[in-house]
């Protein structure tokens, strides 16, 4: 395997200029890298940011592609694969999709069978390199290809692998989904200091400086994040006070019945039964 594996990014939304940005951000030669999109507007942005070669047909950059990353929505997927299915065949690329709620096997289907599939989930975090993805690869993905796809999430944050694709539901239900949770409780942190006099900016900058440095610190940290917890309630003081609110209200198991219909829902848009 070269290198610089020559990658095609399928999609120049969101998550596909996330990598981009990393990958550029880490040396990856712009001329290594290709972008398609019908956008012609996305296209632009990506070409200026990246200086990476773009096009509105899908069919451009597969003659000298090794790996072709599908980052298209889940309702286009079919379509777009589908679309591909002869250049892919002609060529035997690694295909990596990030796509919520389709299994390699429908991918492998419908680009004409036999292929190489990494199924990943990401998150929007990849923006600013603190990402967290979950990855699969199906039998036919080589050691040299595991690499690669490792390579080209490692670019935007951390990466974990799994051994079974129904991990990929778990995986979309907690770091998929997650940052909405962790924007969510910024909210709620948010207004009730508001509620209680705070003017609004500041209670939104401590807030969001409050989940970052918690972050940070349970990832610096050698302890638990219920260890770290206890540290911060002192006996009989503040802390103690909203904790055990939580508890009462049963927080946990608020959080894992929410996690629990994200993993369901993931099940449900691949088509498949989750186990009971
Ligand atoms: N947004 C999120 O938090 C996460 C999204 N994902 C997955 O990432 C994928 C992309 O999501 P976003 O980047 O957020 O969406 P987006 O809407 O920003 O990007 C989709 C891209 O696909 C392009 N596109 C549409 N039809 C096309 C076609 N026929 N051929 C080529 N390109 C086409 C659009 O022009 C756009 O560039 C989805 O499958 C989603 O499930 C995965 C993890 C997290
Ligand atoms: O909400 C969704 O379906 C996608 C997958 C994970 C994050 N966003």
């Amino acid at each position: 395997m070269k290198e610089h594996p020559q990658l095609t990014f399928i999609g120049a939304g969101n998550m596909a200029r996330a990598i981009l940005g990393g990958l550029i951000a880490n040396g990856y030669p712009a001329n290594r890298l290709a972008a398609t999109a019908p956008a012609e507007q996305e296209l632009k942005e990506a070409a200026d940011a990246f200086g990476i070669p773009t096009s509105t047909d899908n069919q451009t950059f597969m003659a000298d592609c090794d790996a072709l990353i599908l980052c298209v929505k889940p309702q286009v997927m079919q379509a777009v694969c589908e679309g591909l299915a002869d250049a892919v065949q002609q060529r035997r690329p690694l295909i990596v999709s990030i796509a919520a709620g389709v299994s390699c096997e429908q991918i492998e289907a419908w680009l004409g069978g036999d292929l190489p599939v990494v199924r990943c989930m990401p998150n929007t975090p990849a923006q600013v390199h603190l990402g967290a993805s979950g990855l699969y690869a199906n039998p036919r993905v080589s050691e040299a290809q595991r690499e690669i796809a490792d390579n080209l999430f490692s670019a935007v944050g951390i990466v974990a692998w799994t051994s079974k694709q129904e991990d990929i539901h778990t995986v979309t239900a907690l770091s998929g989904s997650g940052p909405a949770y962790c924007f969510m409780f910024m909210e709620a942190m948010e207004e009730a200091a508001a509620s209680l006099g705070l003017n609004p900016a500041s209670a939104r900058t401590l807030a969001i400086q409050t989940m970052r440095g918690a972050a940070e610190l349970a990832t610096r940290s050698e302890e638990s994040p219920a260890q770290l917890k206890k540290r911060v309630m002192s006996p009989g003081g503040t802390t103690e006070q909203a904790i055990k609110s939580f508890e009462e209200q049963d927080m946990k198991a608020m959080v894992k019945t929410a996690i629990r219909k994200a993993w369901g829902r993931s099940y449900e848009l691949s088509g498949e039964r989750a186990p009971e």
